[in-house]
């Protein structure tokens, strides 16, 4: 797949533009950072991309099929099942062999630092590592557009580097990554930066294109 977003411009009610024309490709392998103040309008962004809200301004194409997953700042698990559990799950339900879906799971939780806890029931991870498999789950549902709002909103500095770290090592040759972030250090782990504040309108312009 790949997402373009041309001249895009959106604003919830009578409320203010969070941003207008906005044009950007979005490409598989790459690892976008969405940065911009608070109330910038990144998840928003995010969701026009994946087609949930319809922009009001401007297009989003979406050329080629594929499936679009999010992973959300707070990570949602099954407190008892195991992180190998989590990984390999969306392999099972696309109909894998069990022993293949654990295969490919344990080389996903080693990508993202999390062999070690393989085992281990997700009420039992750490914030950080919660989150690695959240990422690690996302990219083992083979998405076309992986969707990651604020990854590290809710982490202490140590452990949001360790998501920052496994960001970088996030990119998949048929994903296309797109994460929205305040966090300097995730913009840094990403390839490309998309950043809000270049199409912010000032509210003399508000009244109309
Ligand atoms: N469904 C909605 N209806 C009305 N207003 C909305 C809706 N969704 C978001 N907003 C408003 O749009 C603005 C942008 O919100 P958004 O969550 O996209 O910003 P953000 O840059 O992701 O912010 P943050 O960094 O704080 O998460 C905010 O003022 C928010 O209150």
């Amino acid at each position: 797949m790949r997402v373009s977003a041309y001249r895009l411009g959106h604003r919830f009610g009578d409320g203010h533009w969070l941003f207008r024309g906005l044009t950007a490709d979005f490409l598989p392998g790459h690892v976008y950072a969405l940065t911009g103040p608070s109330g910038s309008g990144k998840s928003t962004l995010l969701s026009l991309l994946a087609g949930w809200e319809a922009p009001l301004e401007g297009s989003v194409k979406r050329i080629g099929d594929g499936r679009v997953a999010w992973v959300f700042q707070n990570p949602h698990g099954v407190p008892n099942r195991t992180a190998l559990d989590h990984v390999a799950l969306p392999g099972l339900a696309r109909g894998e062999e069990p022993a293949r879906a654990d295969a490919d799971a344990r080389l996903l939780l080693e990508r993202f630092g999390l062999a070690r806890v393989a085992g281990r029931p997700f009420s039992a991870l750490s914030g950080g590592e919660a989150q690695r498999l959240m990422l690690a789950r996302g990219i083992a549902c083979e998405p076309a557009l992986l969707l990651v709002d604020e990854p590290t909103a809710q982490l202490d500095l140590a452990t949001a580097r360790e998501v920052n770290d496994s960001l970088a090592r996030i990119s998949a040759e048929d994903t296309i990554v797109v994460v929205a972030t305040h966090d300097e250090r995730t913009r840094d782990a990403c390839t490309d930066i998309v950043d809000l504040r270049k199409y912010q309108v000032a509210p003399s312009r508000d009244a109309g294109p």
